[in-house]
């Protein structure tokens, strides 16, 4: 797993700082298909890069591995360039991001927004909600933590649907880092004890909600996602993967369950991990985490390799 996100991160780490997030996914996505076409099992993408009509790799239901029909039967979420913009602007906190699971164990969320809350491990279980107001969720996590809730800092995508959110928030004197993108990382930052981010707030893409649950299965923590749909094909969309109950807030176990794995590999350097970096002779050098669910082992991988990898063929 560990060598397909490296893969993606390899290739998209040629376009940082380019300007061009298009081309930056793209390599991206051709090099983690590769990758994920050399594994032997028998691989079904469950969140991948769109519909089939929309994507034409790694789309949702595109088969991968080698053993199909007769290998381990294996579901697959993916976020090849987890941080498009980041990379085309050489920004912090790009990735690229894998999670597996037995068949089944991810919610096939369709390509919608997702309000999601999240905070570390060793709090009480729900003790905060999608079910309350951000006052409500920040005065009990500010009274868990024996803190006042001035001194709780919430991280938030920097959007303009976040408004009132953030004047909430700054109500409260809350401290808050306003994140450019990449709520992957965003989340698994506040599962982190060395970061001084308590709660993850503030909605972002459904997809993204599931790579974070499968990380925070590993890792501990708690995070709540509940889908936001701007339209009637939104909700065509969902129906479409069997969702029945459009306002179901999702537990942590209802997004990634079972034995799954999160795997990423630093494109950009950023708060989880070290970015790709090239070396005078041509040598090249990921930084990568890969996780596992049912033992809680968090393992890093640092890489130094001879040169880019080879290209599929
Ligand atoms: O930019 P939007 O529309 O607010 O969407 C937010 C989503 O986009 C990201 O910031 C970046 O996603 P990409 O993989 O498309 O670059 C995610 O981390 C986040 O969930
Ligand atoms: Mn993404």
């Amino acid at each position: 797993m560990v060598r397909v996100t490296e893969y993606a991160a390899i290739a998209a780490s040629r376009l940082i700082g380019r300007g061009d997030e298009k081309a930056a996914d793209a390599a991206a996505v051709e090099a983690m298909r590769d990758a994920l076409n050399k594994l032997p099992f028998d691989g079904t993408v469950v969140i991948g890069e769109g519909e089939r009509d929309e994507a034409p790799m790694l789309y949702i239901g595109e088969k991968v591995g080698t053993m199909q029909g007769s290998g381990p039967k294996i579901d697959i979420a993916l976020d090849p360039l987890e941080g498009t913009t980041i990379t085309a602007k050489a920004g912090a906190n790009a990735l690229a991001v894998l999670a597996i699971a037995e068949e089944g164990g991810l919610l096939n969320a369709p390509d919608v927004y997702m309000d999601k809350l999240a905070i570390g491990p060793g709090y009480a279980p729900g003790l905060v909600s999608l079910n309350r107001t951000p006052t409500e969720n920040i005065r009990a996590l500010a009274a868990a933590k024996g803190v006042e809730p001035h001194e709780i800092i919430a991280c938030v995508l920097d959007r303009p649907r976040h408004e009132a959110l953030i004047r909430e928030l700054r109500g409260l004197g809350v401290g808050i880092q306003l994140i450019p993108d990449g709520d992957v990382a965003g989340v698994i930052n506040v599962t982190d004890p060395d970061s001084t981010v308590d709660i993850y707030m503030g909605s972002g893409g459904a997809p993204e909600g599931v790579l974070a649950a499968a990380a925070l299965r590993c890792v501990g923590g708690q995070i709540e996602g509940r889908l936001l749909f701007r339209n009637d094909d939104e909700r065509a969309r969902a129906r479409r993967w069997g969702i029945t109950d459009l306002d179901r807030i999702y537990q942590l176990e209802d997004l990634a369950k079972g034995d799954c794995i999160f795997a990423a590999t630093g494109v950009t350097d950023g708060s989880l991990l070290e970015g790709v970096r090239r070396k005078r002779g041509g040598r090249i050098t990921t930084e990568s985490i890969v996780m596992r669910a049912s033992t809680g082992t968090v393992r890093r991988v640092k890489s130094n390799r001879a040169g880019d990898p080879p290209k599929a063929g």
